[in-house]
């Protein structure tokens, strides 16, 4: 986020005159935007004035204690001219989502608005009745309406989701927020891909010989039986998360920097990857998650999911995508390993078959970190040895946003290319529905490895499964 980010530069969207936060007493609020909302404060990037809406009461004693408590929670040093600042610019009005009274009390300051930003940050089946009642209650015609995960639960309730809204709504008011989309390394990545020849040009079928994306977590669902025995990993982080990375891995290169041009070159990456098939997947629960409070005695919902899709495409065709991800894995890393194909093995440099082939890690989570492994030789001895070349961003390019921070900011002041577009989230729909549908074979594995041992299979033939950069 630079100066120019602060006035609406050649982003071609709307700057935003009023943020309305649709559910601020909630977990995600208390989690994510009211840190983001204070880093922004700080930072000098907040210009309008915040409107925060749920059902409870609360007064401005209670709310600037929410606020203390949220940031105190996400371990932020609390300053008190920022927290001051925010919480002047701060309002809130108190009314069930599901009435229209809630609407009438909101069009007191929405009037005052040119380009108001709904956020709603509510629960998922409230998405479509509340933009339905902030059309008629006549404050929808110039807003965004910025709407959280999940976009509907499969292909065809995502369709049924984007055919109510687009009723109410034009697709190009409707921000879908995916938070994996404003880590600093996947918005990274396109810049590292596009300004490097060194880079681009290898990333083909003639040099690569697969990709591997994991997201390994070393924690459980904890207290999120209820919610997450429902949605299972392929809903949680695959069908979102994980194939916006590997859109922004395989797309091509976006025709300019408008957000449209970004959104049409990675919808087209979306479009040429293979539905998951079961026969290449592997579905796993880890044991224990059966006494989970909240999860079903007999849930078949899995906690780790590994599978293997390919790229109908000139450039990418025969090289396999191997993603995995799960829940109590041994470390907490979400890295894409873009593995190369051996060097031939020459008289000269026989030894180079030893060894592991080139390989490019770009580490998301945590430390964000670029690493080139390439093969060399000992110094002290003629044998070839891996070394790796490390680029950890936060000390080489600055203090890297928070992913709400940028999402927020980006939101507001008209930068779209961050968010997801409605025929986007439909091809991943697409692209998991067969899992959905498919008779599931959920294998159990023990905590604190790398899943079911089936998973290993999945990369016969390829390097297998690397351990993490760590
Ligand atoms: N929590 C998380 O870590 C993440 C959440 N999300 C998504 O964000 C959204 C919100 O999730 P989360 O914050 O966890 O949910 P919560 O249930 O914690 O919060 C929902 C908010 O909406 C309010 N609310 C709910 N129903 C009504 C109503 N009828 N009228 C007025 N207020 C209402 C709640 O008020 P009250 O608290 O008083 O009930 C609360 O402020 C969901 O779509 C979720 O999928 C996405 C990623 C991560
Ligand atoms: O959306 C979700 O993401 C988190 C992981 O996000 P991260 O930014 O902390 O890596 C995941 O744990 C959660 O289950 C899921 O709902």
């Amino acid at each position: 986020m630079g100066d120019e980010d602060k006035v609406n530069s050649e982003h071609n969207g709307t700057l935003s005159d009023l943020l309305v936060v649709f559910g601020i007493t909630g977990d995600l609020a208390f989690k994510m935007t009211i840190p983001a909302l204070y880093r922004l404060e700080r930072s000098g990037y907040l210009n309008c004035p915040i409107v925060g809406v749920a059902i409870d009461d609360y007064d401005d004693t209670a709310i600037s204690k929410r606020f203390r408590d949220s940031l105190e929670n996400a371990g932020e040093h609390v300053e008190h001219k920022v927290i001051s600042a925010l919480l002047a610019r701060f309002s809130y009005i108190q009314g069930d989502f599901l009435s229209s009274s809630t609407y009438d009390r909101l069009r007191d300051v929405v009037s005052h608005s040119k380009n108001p930003l709904f956020y709603l940050e509510v629960p998922p089946a409230l998405f479509a009745p509340m933009v339905k009642l902030l059309t008629e209650a006549g404050l929808s015609q110039r807003a965004k309406v910025l709407i959280e995960k999940p976009f509907g639960t499969d292909l065809a309730s995502a369709k049924a989701l984007n055919k109510t809204l687009h009723g109410l709504v034009e697709e190009d008011q409707i921000l879908r927020i995916d938070h994996f989309l404003g880590k600093q390394p996947l918005m990274d990545l396109a810049y590292i891909r596009f300004a490097n020849q060194i880079i681009e040009p290898l990333l083909d079928r003639v040099h690569m010989d697969s990709i591997q994306i994991t997201m390994a977590e070393d924690f459980g669902v904890d207290d999120r039986g209820s919610f997450y025995d429902r949605v299972g990993a392929i809903r949680d982080v695959v069908q979102n998360h994980l194939l916006q990375v590997l859109a922004l891995v395989t797309m091509d290169t976006p025709l300019s920097g408008a957000y449209k041009d970004i959104w049409d070159k990675k919808v087209e990456a979306l479009r040429a990857v293979s539905s998951m098939d079961i026969a290449t997947s592997v579905m796993g629960q880890y044991d224990g998650y059966l006494e989970v409070p909240g999860v079903s005695h007999n849930s078949q919902t899995e906690t780790f999911f590994a599978t293997k899709v390919s790229i109908e495409s000139w450039r990418y065709f025969g090289v396999p995508i191997f993603i995995r991800t799960g829940k109590y894995l041994k470390v907490r890393s979400t890295e894409i390993r873009v593995v190369f194909k051996p060097a031939p093995e020459l008289s000269y440099i026989k030894d180079v078959s030893t060894l592991p082939p080139n390989q490019m890690i770009l580490r998301i989570d945590p430390k964000p970190a670029l690493r080139l492994s390439i093969c060399s030789k000992d110094s002290t001895g003629s044998s070839g040895r891996v070394v790796h070349m490390d680029l950890p961003f936060e000390e080489e390019l600055g203090r890297l946003p928070m992913p709400y921070e940028r999402l927020l900011h980006d939101a507001l002041v008209g930068e779209y290319s961050l968010f997801t577009r409605e025929d986007a989230v439909e091809e991943s729909w697409r692209i998991v529905q067969p899992l959905l549908d498919g008779e599931r074979n959920v294998v159990s594995y023990q905590k604190g490895g790398y899943g079911p041992k089936e998973a290993r299979h999945l990369c016969k033939g390829h390097l297998g499964w690397q351990e993490p950069w760590l």
